[in-house]
């Protein structure tokens, strides 16, 4: 096949092929101008501008894949290097600011486990075997040791069951005494009688790099890249008028990132300032500005930069 022919010249790059990190890495990847067309059930794409082919695999491999160096560059959660126990074999480049979520330890909301330390000799269901492997084996451990029946027969260890997926239903059907899953917004762990417990771990969508990657330059210019974009979905560009006699209260307000443009005006006593200000605070940076006098305050959205 003529695409197979041409992938050891390039620089392979995992994107989870469905599932909730899809879209915001398809996003990502026309910010960052890398251009391709997927063909339909094909899971690798050649980029057009750019020596790079893209592989699209589950979430849940990317990690495995670059850890052992097969492929470059990838996508995927905290969550699932850890999983795959890749942590020390992956460099990660960059936090990406998308699929932010909680590893939790979740129980029915009635009569369920107050603490995790009540779950020790109970049932787990979960997909994340290895996290809960080592954080219930701690935590049994730490039980043991606490009513002296460490390395004895009477010391109880907590069951794991694997499940794939709708783990949140396994109380409710008798399969488990608690659960480990993701949490966001809480509503599907509400939806299914239960709450969380304890946190194991906090993931975000992250650019992981194999530690020694066949085109390390092709990895620099893809995270510069893609700073750029994560960086411009940050900041908006403001821009303002200000009589010279404020504009060092105006200053401190937008600082920029290394200082604000100032402009001088026809009117001798007006300048015009612009500067990078963080997009999730611009509605009070607004009001700051012109509670200091600003006028003709306009605010701009970035397409990309390069900060
Ligand atoms: N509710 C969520 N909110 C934010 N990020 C999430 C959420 N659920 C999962 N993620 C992140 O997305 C990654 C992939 O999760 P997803 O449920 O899409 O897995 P998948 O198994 O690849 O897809 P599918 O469930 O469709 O089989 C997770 O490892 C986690 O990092
Ligand atoms: O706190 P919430 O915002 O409700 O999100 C949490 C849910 O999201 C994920 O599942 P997803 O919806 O991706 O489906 P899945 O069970 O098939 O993985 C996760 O496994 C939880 O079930």
């Amino acid at each position: 096949m003529e695409l197979i022919k041409d992938l050891p010249d390039r620089l392979l790059f995992a994107v989870p092929k469905k599932g909730r990190l899809h879209s915001s890495c398809l996003s990502l990847l026309e910010g960052a101008d890398i251009q391709f067309h997927r063909k339909n059930r094909l899971d690798i794409a050649l980029v057009k501008n750019l020596p790079i082919a893209l592989v699209f695999l589950p979430a849940g491999d990317i990690a495995k894949f670059v850890g052992e160096g097969n492929v470059d560059i990838g996508i995927t959660g905290q969550d699932m290097v850890a999983e795959a126990g890749s942590q020390d074999k992956i460099d990660e480049i960059l936090e990406l600011g998308f699929g932010k979520c909680r590893l939790c330890v979740q129980v029915p909301v009635k009569n369920g486990a107050a603490k995790v330390e009540d779950l020790v000799g109970k049932r787990i269901a979960t997909s994340f075997e290895g996290i809960s492997e080592t954080f219930f084996r701690e935590i049994d451990a730490k039980v043991a040791a606490a009513n002296g029946t460490a390395g004895t027969d009477q010391q109880k260890k907590t069951e794991l069951v694997f499940v794939s997926g709708s783990v949140e239903a396994a109380c409710a059907l008798g399969l488990a005494d608690g659960i480990v899953d993701l949490v966001e917004s809480g509503e599907t762990m509400q939806a299914a009688g239960l709450h969380d417990i304890e946190t194991i771990l906090s993931s975000q969508a992250v650019l992981i790099a194999s530690k020694k990657p066949k085109h390390p330059e092709l990895v620099q210019t893809i995270a510069g890249r893609i700073k750029g974009v994560i960086a411009a979905q940050k900041y908006v560009y403001i821009s303002y008028n200000v009589e010279r006699k404020f504009l060092k209260e105006a200053s401190a307000i937008t600082p920029g990132r290394r200082a604000p443009t100032v402009t001088p005006l026809e009117d001798p006593e007006w300048v015009a300032v612009s500067a990078m200000v963080l997009k999730n605070n611009v509605a009070q940076t607004m009001d700051q500005l012109e509670s200091v006098g600003a006028h003709d305050i306009l605010l701009f959205s970035l397409q990309n930069c390069r900060v």
